[in-house]
Formats: C-alpha cells, structure tokens, sequence
C-alpha cells in the first residue's frame, strides 16, 4: 500500500459527459505514502495522501517521498496544475505519533552538540518536505475534507489554493503535544489569514477551526457541501489553470511567493527581471491573438514548459 501517490488524470470525453480515468505511478520504491496520478491531455496532477488506515499520519517514509514526489513534478513538462488530497475518511491526522518516538524523542550522538546537531538535520528535512510545495513552480490546489491536524496545517499553508468539505476541521495541535510547531506553520499562517491575533490564538491553545470560520479568516477560499463536490470544483479549476500559458501560470506563481516575502520595491524588480526573459513568449501572441478573435485559452495550444 502507497501512503502518497501521484496520478496523472486521463480525461475521456464521452457524450457531453466527462468520465476521468486515472493513470497511478508512484515515484517511490513501496511502500510509499504519496501518489500521484497524471492527466496528459489536461495537464492535471493528482497526488493523494494514502495511508487511509492510519487516518493518513504521516510516516517517515511520507517526509521524504514528498521531497521526491514534489522534486520530479517540478520538472515534468506535461504537468501545469496540482490537486493534492487525502484518501479515505479524513485529510490528515498529522505527524505520525509513533514513528516521532523514534525519530525525535530519541536523536541520535555522542554528546549533547552532536545530539543536537543531528536533530537540526531531522527539523531542516521536514521542513523541507512542505517546502518543496513552495518550490514548485506548478500551482497547488489543496482539498481538504474532515480533519486536518498538526503536520496538515504546516502542509496546506505551503500550498497556493485552499478549498475544504462543510465537515473539515483545522488545528494546530502541536502545543497539546510538548513542541512549538517548527515545519511551517508558525511562518507561513499568518500569511494566509492575515490576523495574528487569531494566528496566535489558535496556536497557543490548539483549538480546532471549523470550515465556516476557515472561510470567513480566508485560511480557505471555498467550502463544498461533501469530498465528491470539492473535488469536481477542485478538478474544474485546475482545468481552468492548466489552459492557460504555462509561462504565465508558473510567473505568477512565482512572483506571488517571491512578493510575499520582499517589499513592494524588491518585489517589483524581481517582476521586472522575470518579465524581461518571460514577455518574449509565444505564449502571449497566442494568446492576445486569441483574445482579438474572441476565443477562450482553451483553444489556444501552448507548447510544453
Ligand atoms: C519535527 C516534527 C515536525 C512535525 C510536527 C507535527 C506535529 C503534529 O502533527 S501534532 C498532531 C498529532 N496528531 C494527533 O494528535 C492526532 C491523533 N489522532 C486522532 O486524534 C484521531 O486518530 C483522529 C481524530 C485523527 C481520527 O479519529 P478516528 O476515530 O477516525 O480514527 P482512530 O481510530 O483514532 O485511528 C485509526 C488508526 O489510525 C491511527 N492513527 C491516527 N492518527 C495517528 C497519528 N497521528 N499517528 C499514528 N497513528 C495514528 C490510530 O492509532 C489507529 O490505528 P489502529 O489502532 O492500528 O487502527
């Protein structure tokens, strides 16, 4: 059984309706906790948190196949968009509780620096296991239904969209369990919901937040009645990104990130220098051409990035 998996989505128009049929390869040696699955027509990633039975915690092996997982969709040329979800009745219950005994609570070195050294390596590589979300130059959309703990947090605030089930529920819980949380979280949320009153209320006491109030504080942008909705939304708006201009998507992905984390000024330059090599695209003849002819960026064909 794979705890993550990564699907490529094949989309088979059949009479007006359209059937999905997923293409399932794992990147990891099994067992892996991510998979991913690949549409090649639409452009559509889907990478799925599959440790269903364990309520989706996330494992050892889960801190590294998300590096590995992430690592090769950034390069693969036939995928624009991601949509990551978890697989059976919840999101994720966050860090696997007994395989932290091990990794954490028991570090290994023959003195304290090196203890500590060793430790600081381990906390550097969970980080990066949500960074490399971050990193990606494709947009990811994240679907969240019911649950969504601890290590869950750290994850859907390093992705670009934010959509949840009426049932999800939220919670930074790292405090009820004796650590300040330390791969994300406390950097990144207060981006997202903008209030660090709230930011700091619901990290310091591990309440849990609910869908309505997710997307009343802007932690969500949109809230589905169940999983199957959220993830025909999901799916629709991942359609609508991947017809556009790669060069476009991937730049504004990257400038949104890059902004976030430099001033107006800064962020202006940086814009200046992308769009200096990135304006001299194809893609924006394409579609401007197509704009003047009245015609959607569905139609318009944009080669592979
Ligand atoms: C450097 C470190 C950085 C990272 C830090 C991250 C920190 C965190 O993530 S803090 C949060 C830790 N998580 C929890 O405290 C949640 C614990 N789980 C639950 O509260 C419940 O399981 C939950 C509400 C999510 C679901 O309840 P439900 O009744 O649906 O399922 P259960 O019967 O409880 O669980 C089913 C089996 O899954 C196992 N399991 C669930 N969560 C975890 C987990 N986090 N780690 C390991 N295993 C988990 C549970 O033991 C059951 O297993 P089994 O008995 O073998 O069937």
């Amino acid at each position: 059984m794979y705890s993550v998996t990564i699907q490529m989505l094949i989309l088979y128009p059949i009479k007006e309706k359209k059937r999905f049929i997923f293409e399932t390869r794992s990147v990891c040696p099994s067992p892996a906790s991510v998979q991913h699955r690949s549409c090649r027509l639409q452009h559509i990633t889907h990478v799925e948190l599959n440790r269903p039975e364990k309520r989706n915690a996330m494992s050892r092996a889960f801190w590294s196949e998300m590096v590995d997982c992430f690592n090769e969709i950034a390069v693969d040329a036939e995928c624009r968009v991601v949509i990551f979800s978890g697989a059976g009745k919840l999101f994720t219950s966050g860090i696997d509780l007994m395989d932290m005994a091990s990794d954490i609570l028991q570090p290994e070195g023959d003195d304290q620096a090196r203890v500590s050294w060793n430790l600081r390596r381990v906390i550097t590589k969970y980080q990066e296991t949500f960074s490399v979300i971050e990193k990606c130059p494709k947009p990811v959309i994240v679907a969240v239904h019911g649950p969504c703990i601890g290590g869950g947090v750290d994850l859907i605030t390093a992705c670009d969209i934010r959509l949840c089930t009426q049932d999800a529920w939220f919670q930074v819980k790292e405090v009820d369990i004796g650590l300040a949380a330390d791969v994300g979280t406390l950097q990144r949320l207060p981006n997202v919901i903008g209030s660090r009153s709230l930011v700091s209320e619901l990290a310091l006491t591990a309440r849990k937040m609910y869908s309505d109030e997710a997307k009343s504080c802007g932690l969500v942008s949109r809230v589905f009645p169940d999983k199957e909705a959220m993830m025909a939304g999901a799916l629709e708006m991942a359609g609508e990104i991947a017809a556009r201009s790669p060069v476009a998507v991937q730049g504004t992905k990257i400038n949104l990130v890059y902004s976030r984390d430099h001033g107006v000024t800064e962020g202006l330059n940086y814009m200046a220098t992308w769009n200096m090599s990135m304006l001299q695209t194809h893609d924006l003849m394409k579609s401007a051409q197509a704009a003047i002819e009245k015609k959607g960026p569905k139609e318009v064909i944009f080669s592979k990035l």
